[in-house]
């Protein structure tokens, strides 16, 4: 197939993130699990930025002057955290929905994020480019994951990090990630998850390196359910991250 032919959406995926784009903001809606995900994966992506770009973790802003895409914001529940934190964040989103919910929320909120209802292709085809992508839980929604990540990386300039947060497809990721989560505990409607859209790490790894990235480190993260929060984990058996950062020229 040619590049101009490829497309990353699969226009189901979108529509059903449209129809649920009202209940991105509320932390026992729909969305619950991502708002119970952030505190861990905030800090996360803080302290690799920080560390990529000689940055004190520990300061107020310590993204300040970093151009981040954040791509898949959804409502902007990443993208509003790393504006405060400094960053010059473009949020994009195939679902205009999504976009004018979190253009909303971030006025309210006194944010400046840039938001955009574009694809990751046409961004790219547009020549922008990020010291930091997050590819945070889009992978297993999009319709061509290898040229998803593919274009994802084009984008980070050299010296610079993508992240990509998904879930693995594994038997044990069926059994908690959709099974339990959408039958058992309702954390998400049912359907929000198939099977077959899963990615494994090495999936993402493959378009990663040979986009020229290196992938530097890998985690997974799980709930425990005492505490009743997520935290990095060795298991990347059912949600995982991973690190890949661009040489530096
Ligand atoms: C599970 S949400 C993740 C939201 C956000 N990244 C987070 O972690 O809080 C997935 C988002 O990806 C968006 N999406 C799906 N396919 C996309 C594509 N090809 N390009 C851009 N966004 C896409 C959906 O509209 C949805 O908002």
């Amino acid at each position: 197939m040619s590049e101009q032919a490829r497309t990353t959406i699969d226009q189901a995926q979108v529509d059903r993130f449209s129809a649920m784009a009202a209940e991105w903001w509320d932390p026992k809606g729909k969305f619950r699990p991502l708002h119970k995900f952030n505190p861990v994966r905030l800090a996360y992506i803080r302290d690799r930025v920080s560390e990529n770009f000689g940055r004190d973790a520990k300061a107020p802003q310590p993204l300040k002057g970093l151009r981040l895409l954040d791509i898949g914001c959804g409502g902007g529940l990443l993208s509003e955290p790393m504006a405060r934190m400094g960053a010059d964040v473009v949020g994009a989103d195939a679902s205009e929905k999504n976009i004018m919910i979190a253009k909303t929320h971030a006025a309210g909120s006194g944010v400046a994020v840039d938001y955009r209802a574009v694809t990751a292709e046409a961004l790219a085809q547009a020549g922008e480019t990020f010291d930091v992508v997050l590819n945070m839980e889009v992978v297993e929604h999009v319709a061509d994951v290898e040229f998803f990540v593919s274009i994802c990386a084009s984008m980070v300039r050299p010296g610079g990090l993508m992240f990509v947060a998904t879930i693995n497809r594994t038997i044990k990721a069926a059994a908690l990630a959709i099974f339990a989560a959408e039958n058992v505990l309702r954390w998400l409607p049912r359907g929000t998850h198939q099977y077959e859209k899963l990615v494994r790490p090495e999936e993402l790894e493959k378009p990663i390196e040979a986009s020229g990235m290196t992938v530097t480190e890998r985690t997974g993260v799980f709930f425990n359910p005492l505490a009743n929060q997520w935290n990095l984990s060795k298991d990347m058996d059912v949600n995982y991250m991973l690190v890949a950062r661009r040489p530096a020229s």
